[in-house]
């Protein structure tokens, strides 16, 4: 009986199609002949907006306010808006103010942008915002910085090159980032320090049969604290020992802080604002006091105990021997720069800590992959994590860049500084480029397969297998990291000659705080909860504020219990 209704209903619904195909040209035609005229209509004003130089504009239904408040105030609404126009043009432009603002998509247009340094920049940016805001520069300083028009690069930008070399400050100071925390023989060590004093952390656990953490607080503050000694040395936590919390005090003021809106309308983000810069400053004060500077193998060290990493002290070096001596100089300047060094990566290490610890299969493959990178000593027997090993583990390499792919959610910012033509749109001087990782990172073209489209973590999407044979001649298949030529749309770092100095160093921590702490403990995910501690009936999301300013903060957190592994 039901196979009859089921043949009568097709036989019906075949009918009516098939039977009625003579009427096709009524019913169907019009609204084809509609939709080739729309799409007539959209060529020919894309094709007027290519000839007027000018791309589509995001609706503003408040011309000038209403697109300028949603960027701010609802930040995430307005991305999502963005995203979906950048589906139909690869630029599309909007007004922040009376400021016009041009969105980029497509790998293409995203290379070109990191390639144009004669044409971008962050000059505005740093002067307007950066400096006087976030470092709070002096004038005077700001004056001197904003002489200098000479750009990021080796060689002066044409025009400017009558600047003397040591009048060049954005290249100077840039420079001091990248030797000190890009040179193998200054980062290796702090990677190695980091190691050991995160390990060390770690052992407080291992006194006990079992602990129970929430994943959050356990970034928060213990993996924090490591990154704080890495870079800054022992003595902030010394002097303060939540020290960290004045950082993330100002991590969640640092948009409004940028606002500026003034102390009487605002206090808060003044108040942790100078709270943090006065505790950096007694920091700086204690190692100005205790660095031997005659003594050569302080000078040479990489890290020690009194300014921390080499790269503080040559940046605050840098700033004396250039005469930018106000008080208030070096400790805007250390205070950004750990601030630069964990607003991303401690959110990061939560993500991938969430996705790792929720899938004991995926930690159990990690686990066996990290003791791939430990070499035995065939004297002694002892086993030391070999770094250049460890920095190559395929699985973990495509955890972590699938973790940055899916979470760093930010809007590279360039001024243009003068004229250029963009996939045929003329960007004019003056105006602001965006260029959202929200889009690209979630490119289902680039980045979906069918089983695991673009939006989901999947811990294998940049592994591909090789086969292998071994001194017996047996084959094995082996995994490969291999991001499939899709880099192009990957840039949690930025790119061209702004692109984040830290990104060695932040690899490295983040992919070892998850392997030491899954080598060192069993880890059983207990559930999901809200930030008071009470359960959650849903894993986290991103939270919507600042989308595009930054790694995306989880709403959620994850209670765990680890126990140590006592073969170790
Ligand atoms: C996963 C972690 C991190 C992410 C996703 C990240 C991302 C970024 C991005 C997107 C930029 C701007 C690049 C551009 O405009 O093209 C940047 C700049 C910067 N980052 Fe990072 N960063 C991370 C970790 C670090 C660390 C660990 C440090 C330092 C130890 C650091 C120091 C800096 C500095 C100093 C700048 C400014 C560079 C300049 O303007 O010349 N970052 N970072």
């Amino acid at each position: 009986m039901k196979n009859s209704t089921l043949y009568y209903q097709t036989m019906e619904f075949g009918d009516s199609f098939f039977g009625q195909s003579h009427d096709f040209a009524k019913h169907y035609a019009p609204r084809l002949l509609l939709t080739i005229i729309c799409l007539m209509v959209v060529a020919a004003f894309t094709s007027r907006l290519r000839a007027s130089g000018q791309p589509p504009s995001l609706r503003d239904p408040i011309p000038f306010v209403f697109n300028t408040a949603q960027f701010v105030y609802g930040n995430e609404k307005f991305m999502n808006r963005a995203k979906n126009v950048l589906k139909t043009t690869s630029v599309a432009k909007f007004y922040m103010g009376i400021k016009p603002v041009y969105l980029l998509a497509g790998s293409k247009n995203i290379q070109a942008i990191f390639g144009r340094s004669q044409n971008v920049n962050n000059y505005e940016i740093m002067l307007r915002w950066n400096l006087p805001k976030w470092y709070k520069f002096s004038k005077e300083d700001l004056k001197r910085f904003a002489a200098d028009k000479s750009g990021r690069g080796r060689n002066p930008l044409p025009g400017t090159e009558s600047i003397p070399p040591d009048h060049r400050f954005f290249y100077g100071y840039e420079h001091v980032h990248t030797e000190y925390l890009g040179k193998p023989q200054y980062l290796n060590p702090l990677i190695e320090y980091f190691m050991h004093d995160f390990s060390r952390n770690l052992d407080k656990y291992a006194v006990h049969k079992c602990t129970t953490l929430s994943v959050r607080d356990f970034c928060k503050h213990d993996v924090t604290k490591c990154a704080v000694r890495t870079l800054l040395g022992p003595k902030p936590n010394e002097l303060y020992p939540n020290f960290e919390d004045f950082m993330w005090d100002f991590d969640e003021e640092a948009f409004t802080i940028a606002l500026g809106f003034p102390k009487w309308i605002h206090s808060r983000p003044h108040k942790v604002h100078e709270r943090y810069l006065a505790a950096t400053q007694e920091y700086l004060d204690s190692a100005w006091a205790h660095f031997d500077w005659n003594d050569p193998s302080a000078t040479a060290a990489a890290w020690e105990p009194h300014f921390g990493a080499r790269v503080c002290r040559e940046i605050l070096k840098w700033f004396k021997d250039n005469g930018f001596n106000e008080p208030s100089t070096g400790a805007g300047a250390m205070a950004i720069l750990l601030w630069a060094a964990n607003s991303n990566v401690i959110p990061l290490c939560l993500w991938m800590m969430f996705e790792v610890a929720k899938d004991p299969s995926l930690l159990q493959i990690l686990r066996e992959e990290f003791n791939t990178a430990y070499v035995t000593d065939p004297r002694t027997g002892s086993r030391t994590l070999n770094l250049q090993k460890f920095a190559a583990l395929p699985l973990l390499t495509s955890v972590y860049t699938e973790t940055l792919r899916l979470s760093m959610s930010f809007n590279v910012v360039r001024n243009v500084s003068q004229t250029f033509t963009l996939d045929g749109y003329k960007i004019p001087k003056g105006a602001l480029v965006q260029v959202p990782t929200l889009v690209a990172h979630y490119d289902e073209d680039v980045w979906g397969i069918e089983a695991h489209p673009a939006s989901e973590f999947w811990a294998e999407r940049h592994i591909k297998y090789t086969e292998e044979k071994d001194d017996s001649g047996k084959i094995s298949s082996k995994r490969v990291f291999d991001m499939g030529g899709r880099s192009g749309s990957y840039f949690p770092y930025g790119g061209g000659n702004l692109i984040c100095p830290g990104r060695n160093l932040a690899k490295l921590e983040m992919t070892l705080t998850v392997a030491l702490l899954i080598s060192k403990f069993d880890v059983e995910f207990v559930e999901w909860i809200k930030f008071d501690g009470s359960p959650s009936d849903r894993p986290p999301q991103h939270l919507g504020e600042l989308c595009g300013g930054g790694t995306a903060q989880p709403d959620r957190d994850m209670k765990i219990k680890i126990r140590p592994i006592t073969s170790l």
